[in-house]
């Protein structure tokens, strides 16, 4: 689909430059949406969700302010995919960290508008030769972007190759935060978790999770619903086929490193949704899989 600008019913659709939205930014394409109901940027590298703010509402999405939407390189904030693996290739550690998706550009396929207001966009991602020399699966992704008071990203992955296919993936969410000091996440409560930060130890997450220093949990099989309790407002992340959740903020001593978080490490947490560590799938020549992750804002 080429596009430039689309007038809908309801709708408007803009294909703008980044540095149109931020100054000093790079040169990477992004899709302004506003509807009705929200306002939404999408880059069309890593088919990646920058902003969804509901009408009347603040950003549910963080974004470095450090970022510098260069092409090629992964964009600090937002939805990036994980894709196909999602953070160290387990079988080969020395590949790009998360996959490949994240830094390439992915086909805008289709835009449409439901008859309630909301705004439906669909991109596609095929591997090329220089991703199939490091991860030689065919296979093909499409992921739906439905945008209406509430925020709904569908992955579908299929395997087109004749073997068998290993599959991890995140949707790895960044979400704005007034502060980390009393923020609670539910929704993991009683649920083990392997500890990133001590070499994937396993632990028992007994109450609330609180972000008092470094976090980098992985909670495989927990699926189920993830509620981020904040001064003023909640974020609640549900989905299915996204088993896995991984929470994760670098604390300040390991942001100081980060070019694109140093100081702004308390304006986000990562509440990610995906298939990863004991949920990675093995996709059988022709399987497909769907994962489907909402977010939304409640008070
Ligand atoms: O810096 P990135 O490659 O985007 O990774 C950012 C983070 O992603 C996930 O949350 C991992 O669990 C973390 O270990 C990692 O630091």
């Amino acid at each position: 689909m080429v596009l430039d600008a689309l007038e809908l019913v309801s709708a408007t659709v803009k294909l703008v430059p980044v540095r149109s939205l931020f100054t000093g930014a790079g040169d990477l394409p992004i899709l302004e949406c506003t509807t009705a109901k929200c306002r939404a940027l999408i880059s069309l590298q890593g088919a990646q969700v920058l902003s969804f703010c509901p009408t009347g509402e603040d950003d549910l999405l963080w974004l470095s302010p450090l970022e510098s939407f260069e092409p090629g390189k992964a964009i600090r904030g937002g939805i990036p995919l994980c894709l196909p693996w999602f953070g160290v290739n387990r079988r080969e550690p020395e590949l790009p960290k998360h996959g490949f998706t994240r830094n390439q550009s992915w086909v805008l396929d289709n835009i449409a508008e439901s008859a309630d207001g909301s705004l439906e966009i669909s991109f596609l991602f095929q591997p090329s030769e220089a991703d199939l020399h490091i991860f030689p699966y065919f296979f093909s992704a499409q992921l739906t972007i439905l945008l209406g008071s509430e925020l709904t990203l569908s992955l579908s992955v299929r395997n087109n190759g004749d073997e068998t296919m290993p599959l991890s993936f995140a949707m790895h969410s960044y979400f704005a935060v007034s502060g980390l000091s009393g923020l609670g996440l539910n929704g993991v409560e009683g649920a083990e978790y392997l500890d990133n930060c001590q070499q994937l130890e396993r632990f028992t997450q007994d109450e609330a999770l609180y972000f008092t220093g470094e976090i980098d949990r992985v909670y495989e099989g927990l699926s189920g619903q993830q509620c981020i309790n904040d001064t003023q407002r909640n974020i609640v992340i549900s989905g299915r086929g996204c088993d896995t959740v991984v929470v994760w903020n670098p604390g300040e001593a390991l942001a100081k490193d980060m070019a694109d978080v140093g100081p702004h490490f308390s304006e986000y947490v990562c509440v990610e949704r995906g298939m990863a560590f004991a949920d990675e799938l093995q996709l059988a020549p022709g399987q497909q899989h769907l994962a489907v992750m909402t977010v939304a804002q409640a008070r």
